[in-house]
């Protein structure tokens, strides 16, 4: 024990200095200090010097009495924690009564039994020292409890009221009057739809001594609702029953576990639904189906190149693009006009599964026309314009539709053939739908297998490049030739473009195969170029992906440097949809690729958009008329009045033109009749390989 807390400060009042030398002499020991004040007055000074641990106080004292000075020593800063006894020849009724109403801690009676003064005196010490530390201890955990918002109450069984602490009746936002409650008042804070479960728990630990642990809501003063703890245990003791509780506001740990549990299942940006809880509102959406024996449709979206959005006009944008679209989703879904497609709204569910990837479950569906109507809204409402801060942007959606029973019965494959249908759709030129078929999935199949074999072609050097001459029919001589990719496949032989390049193109892999093609095209045409006769143009195809890459301009001129080929040899084929995707951006890559010193072709023209603006503004200098229009040049007015109009156009704005797909001597004359130099196709040579070219050319 330290020396604190074994030694003590006493400070005697009286104004006889017999009694003071009495009293002095009876507690004289080295563990008390003993000051002494021989009036009220001295007494309050010599108090605040000395803060003493206790005071033995005359009553009756000339000038200030002695239960007047214990008033004022109350009074002062450290007063409260003294222990004060009135030491008095006065000791009738209402002397004591007095002298406990001025704060005395007790009451001695003179003459003083000195035998028992000491003793009486360190008993008071040791009970006073016992009250400080049980009141700091008591402070320190109603502290505690303000700052766990930790109520505490407690109920005699006999009793009529419920004990609460001061923190229980802070955390409900009532002024304490008393410390007890009756019963029906705990009830009336109760949420009336939690009183139930209260008063059951009670009524069970009232008998059937069965403590509880249980939450409910309380509705404080102030009208807000919280959210108690409610942890019991029952107590037996001389017989007597009582049952304590702690209530813990644990309102905002709800709040917090609701947050996440909404994180969990919310997308957080459109609000909808994540793929977590699509997939176990689709589960719950089949059992119910099951059990009604009703149909589901499941609606896959996706946005038809929301990347070039997000690209173009930064991740803000596309944001707002994609919370526009959730609402356009949900508003095609809701349907007020029920009556119309006979489906009951609420039971449909919007979500977003990831990036710009929707899904729309139609329940208690009995007829496919729903998700078709279904369906073209969602297509109709999002191809209306995104009016956003600066900008009006388009787009497009791509749905593929799975159907439970007929697809299949299972969550995880209705979502995968609704994603094969919207491949599908994708590949069928976007902005439409499509249902899911098992002819689909065969297809979807084989397309993986090609997909993983082309892979592992570039690594095993299976593809190669066949070249188709490009004839000058004036000259009756070659004058380039477009390079044709081809793939040996190991079991399947050898593959045309048709059979792959779309597959590359969907799983990206056409910006390597791409890149390849180029650097092997370049390598080939400066291989030609040295061989003394003469330079032959080589035009290498650039699918939409490639074009729209951010890395281009890097690829043609890496393949320029490692060739060695002059720039002017090379011409690039681009298709009118790869450059119409995003016209500013393809202006300045267009730009920056004639800057490099090559050509550029629109491929297939006539076909696409052929919007006369964009041939007034980019930097083209060939058109490639499409084999579509050449097969009937000969027997179909309109398709000869098409070809010619391209190429007095091309004429007309300087540019050459190529007649592409020529395969009869008929359509040669035909086209030449209309000002037409420039040939390739069968009629003159298929594709080759690069040894009999080299043969051609020697
Ligand atoms: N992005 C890339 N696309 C490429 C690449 N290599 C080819 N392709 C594209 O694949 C499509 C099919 O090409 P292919 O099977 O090679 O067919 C070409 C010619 O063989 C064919 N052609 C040419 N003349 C005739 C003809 O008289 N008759 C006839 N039936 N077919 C003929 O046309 C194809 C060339 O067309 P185009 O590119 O429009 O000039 C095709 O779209 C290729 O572009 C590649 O490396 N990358």
């Amino acid at each position: 024990m330290s020396k604190s807390d074994m030694s003590y400060t006493v400070l005697i009042v009286d104004d006889d200095p017999g009694i003071r030398l009495l009293m002095k002499y009876a507690l004289q020991d080295e563990d008390l200090t003993i000051f002494e004040a021989d009036s009220g007055d001295k007494a309050l000074q010599v108090f605040q010097e000395v803060s003493p641990d206790i005071v033995l106080l005359d009553v009756s004292m000339p000038g200030m009495t002695g239960f007047e000075c214990c008033k004022q020593l109350r009074r002062s800063a450290m007063g409260a924690q003294c222990a004060i006894v009135m030491v008095t020849a006065l000791d009738k009724p209402q002397d004591i009564e007095t002298a406990f109403e001025v704060g005395a801690t007790d009451f001695m009676t003179k003459p003083l039994k000195w035998p028992l003064f000491n003793h009486r005196v360190r008993y008071i010490l040791k009970a006073n020292k016992t009250l400080l530390a049980l009141s700091r201890n008591q402070s320190k955990l109603s502290k505690a409890q303000s700052i766990a918002r930790l109520g505490y109450w407690e109920w005699d069984f006999k009793s009529p009221f419920i004990e609460c602490s001061t923190e229980l009746f802070s955390m409900l936002g009532i002024k304490k009057i008393d410390e007890a409650v009756m019963y029906r008042s705990v009830l009336r804070c109760i949420h009336p739809e939690d009183r139930r479960i209260f008063s059951a728990a009670f009524r069970q630990a009232l008998h059937e001594n069965q403590s509880y642990d249980i939450e409910y809501r309380v509705i404080r003063a102030d009208g807000e609702v919280i959210i108690f703890h409610d942890r019991t245990d029952i107590i037996e003791e001389y017989g007597h029953k009582r049952i304590i509780g702690t209530l813990h506001d644990i309102t905002s740990q709800k709040n917090t576990e609701r947050e996440i549990s909404y994180y969990a299942y919310y997308d957080t940006l459109t609000k909808l639904p994540n793929r977590r809880l699509f997939l176990d509102q689709f589960e719950g959406a089949l059992s119910t189906a099951k059990r009604r024996n009703e149909k589901v449709s499941l609606l896959f979206i996706d946005l038809d190149h929301f990347k070039n959005i997000n690209d173009s006009y930064g991740h803000h944008v596309g944001d707002q693009v994609l919370t526009q679209t959730a609402s356009r989703i949900k508003s095609s879904v809701r349907i007020s006009d029920v009556l119309t497609i006979g489906l009951d709204g609420s039971e449909n569910k919007v979500a977003r599964l990831a990036g710009d990837e929707f899904t729309v479950l139609l329940c208690e569906v009995n007829d496919v026309d729903n998700a078709v109507t279904i369906a073209q809204r969602v297509l109709d409402s999002l191809s209306q314009p995104f009016i956003l801060d600066s900008h009006t942007i388009y787009i497009t959606a791509t749905i593929g539709i799975a159907l439970y029973p007929d697809d299949s019965d299972n969550v995880q494959e209705l979502l995968q053939n609704a994603d094969v249908a919207m491949y599908h759709a994708k590949e069928n030129g976007r902005n439409n739908y499509q249902f899911f078929s098992e002819e689909l999935n065969v297809y979807h199949k084989n397309r993986l297998s090609i997909e993983n074999d082309l892979r592992s072609a570039i690594l095993n050097d299976e593809l190669v490049i066949y070249y188709q001459p490009q004839f000058n029919a004036e000259l009756n001589e070659i004058i380039g030739f477009e390079a044709l990719l081809r793939w040996e496949h190991p079991i399947k032989g050898l593959l045309s473009p048709d059979q792959f390049i779309n597959i590359a193109e969907a799983s990206g892999l056409i910006v390597p195969i791409g890149a390849w093609v180029l650097e092997q095209a370049c390598k080939q045409a400066y291989e030609w170029s040295q061989r003394g006769t003469k330079p032959y143009r080589m035009a290498v195809n650039l699918s939409a992906l490639q074009f729209n890459h951010k890395n281009l301009s890097e690829q043609v001129l890496h393949a320029l440097e490692v060739s060695g080929l002059n720039p002017s040899l090379l011409e690039l084929e681009i298709t009118e949809s790869a450059i119409i995707q995003n016209i500013n951006e393809t202006l300045a890559l267009l730009v920056s690729l004639k800057g490099l010193g090559i050509n550029l072709a629109i491929d297939d023209f006539g076909t696409g958009y052929s919007s006369l603006s964009y041939l007034k503004n980019f930097p083209i200098d060939t058109l490639k008329v499409d084999k579509s229009f050449i097969d009937e040049i000969v027997t179909n007015k309109k398709d000869a009045a098409i070809a010619q109009t391209i190429l007095q156009l091309a004429d007309n704005l300087g540019l050459l033109s190529v007649a592409e797909g020529v395969e009869t001597k008929e359509q040669v004359a035909g086209l030449t009749e209309m000002g037409c130099t420039q040939f390739q196709g069968f009629y003159f040579s298929k594709p080759l390989p690069v040894e009999l070219v080299d043969m051609l050319i020697d």
